[in-house]
């Protein structure tokens, strides 16, 4: 469980300082699809820095699972981030003198706990691919790479900033499809920011972020599979 309480976040200094995130109230619970929608400059990556534990936060509290993030040193919050979070990107961050099996691997070192390879392999749809170098995939195929980077440590939490923004629809449905049968095999909640509201409909739950304050918090009864999603 996810708990946020008044959380304030403020960059700059003085006549400077800008509020980004206003007092958010908030409360996610384990194992779901969370769909981060917003509109540019809404705060979106800064609450999910904040929950990554690489923002710090200017006031207010955010437990995850208990452990107040705002408490922590920076030696916690580096423990935090290896033992309970996975990280995707919009553009895929793989090192490109490792195979896609090596760039997954990486995943592996920093967990104490990781999944086993071959498992999340065949998850991924990678089989074929794994000797190849990221300059010999396609951007879907990279994506899920990342994905599988992020996953193999078996994360509670799997935050994703924009993960199909810079693929073509076919790539992008794979992904989804891909976090939602890691949703659904690992019960890792997933949090998914993106300008795509359609993507909204696949998530149990839907945060409308706008200026820094939460607009909405919606539960979605009319779930689809990322199979329906359609834009
Ligand atoms: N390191 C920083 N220093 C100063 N201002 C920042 C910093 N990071 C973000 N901001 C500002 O905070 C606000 C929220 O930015 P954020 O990146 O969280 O929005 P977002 O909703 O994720 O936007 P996008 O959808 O474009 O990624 C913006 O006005 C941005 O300019």
């Amino acid at each position: 469980m996810i708990k946020i309480t008044d959380l304030h976040k403020y960059y700059g200094t003085s006549k400077n300082r800008v509020e980004v995130l206003k007092g958010l109230n908030l409360e996610l619970p384990d194992g779901r699809l969370i769909c981060l929608l917003g509109p540019s400059g809404s705060g979106k990556s800064t609450l999910l820095n904040i929950l990554g534990g690489i923002e710090e936060i200017d006031a207010g509290s955010v437990q995850v699972n208990g452990e107040s993030l705002e408490h922590m040193t920076r030696k916690e919050l580096s423990l935090y981030r290896r033992r309970h979070l996975g990280f995707v990107f919009q553009f895929y961050n793989l090192v490109s003198n490792l195979t896609v099996k090596e760039n997954i691997e990486v995943g592996a070192y920093l967990s104490d706990s990781p999944l086993p390879l071959d498992q999340l392999t065949a998850s991924l749809g990678l089989k074929q691919h794994l000797s190849k170098y990221p300059n010999q995939i396609s951007g879907g195929q990279a994506q899920r790479t990342s994905i599988g980077r992020a996953m193999i440590k078996n994360p509670s939490l799997l935050i994703c900033d924009e993960p199909t923004g810079a693929l073509d629809y076919e790539s992008a449905k794979e992904v989804l499809r891909l976090l939602e049968h890691l949703n659904q095999t690992y019960h890792t909640t997933i949090i998914i920011a993106t300008h795509n509201v359609q993507i909204a409909n696949m998530c149990h739950l839907i945060l409308k972020l706008h200026d820094g304050t939460l607009q909405s918090v919606l539960q979605n009864d009319h779930l689809i599979s990322a199979n329906e999603v359609n834009w």
